[in-house]
């Protein structure tokens, strides 16, 4: 923060106003938002290899989704380590909210545990173990925001599973649908010929976000 840049000389490119004109560090609203932050930047530091975190910028973008939506209800999948499950903590601490997020490898697992237990985020995150194909068949609706992070070829799954909970007016984020488009040649199908369904690609860093909204 309060990092100096040379001026530019010309217009920026939308990644240097992303990576260097805007702020990159969350902005904490009060001490356990800190605590949260501090966390989230330990991790950034310290555990992202091999965790296939979202970005900062995607993150920051979750948040604020999530908060315009008034969401009390936020469903992931794929929580690795609890990285973008931080970011949503930070949105339903303010929207009187809830995350589920769920998990099937026991490594990442027992990671997201001691991250969400040193974040004081406990009673904000319930992390559901296994395989979510199985785990979400029981889970209730409305769901607010849904954020799709596992792998995939299970996209359309849980699509398929998910979107009768998701209500109207909610939010489906499905991470990476630019950087491994490859690999949802059959999610984008599924979305857009579904006219209850409008969608946006937001491509805040080379990852992408398709975000969904449920129209009716
Ligand atoms: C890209 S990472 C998620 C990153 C995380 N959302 C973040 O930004 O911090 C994908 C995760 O999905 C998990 N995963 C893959 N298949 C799964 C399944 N069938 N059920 C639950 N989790 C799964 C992987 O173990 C991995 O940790």
């Amino acid at each position: 923060a309060g990092e100096s840049k040379p001026p530019l000389n010309r217009f920026p490119t939308a990644e240097e106003i992303s990576r260097q004109i805007l702020p990159q560090h969350p902005k904490a609203r009060d001490a356990a938002e800190q605590k949260i932050i501090d966390v989230m930047d330990d991790m950034v530091a310290n555990q992202a290899r091999g965790m296939g975190n979202i970005s900062p910028e995607d993150g920051r973008m979750m948040r604020m989704l999530t908060e315009s939506v008034k969401a009390k209800k936020v469903v992931e999948l794929g929580t690795s380590n609890g990285y973008s499950a931080l970011w949503f903590s930070l949105a339903v601490r303010s929207t009187g909210g809830k995350v589920i997020t769920h998990e099937i490898d026991p490594t990442r697992i027992k990671m997201a545990k001691a991250n969400f237990e040193r974040a004081r985020v406990k009673e904000l995150i319930t992390l559901v173990e296994g395989d979510a194909h199985q785990t979400i068949r029981n889970l209730d609706g409305p769901i607010d925001v849904l954020l799709l992070d596992a792998e995939k070829e299970g996209f359309v799954d849980y699509l398929n599973q998910l979107l009768p909970k998701v209500r109207v007016g909610g939010l489906i984020i499905a991470h990476d649908s630019s950087g491994q488009a490859d690999q949802l040649t059959d999610y984008f199908p599924a979305i857009i010929n579904n006219d209850d369904l409008e969608s946006v690609l937001i491509d805040a860093s080379k990852w992408g976000m398709c975000i969904t909204r449920k129209m009716r």
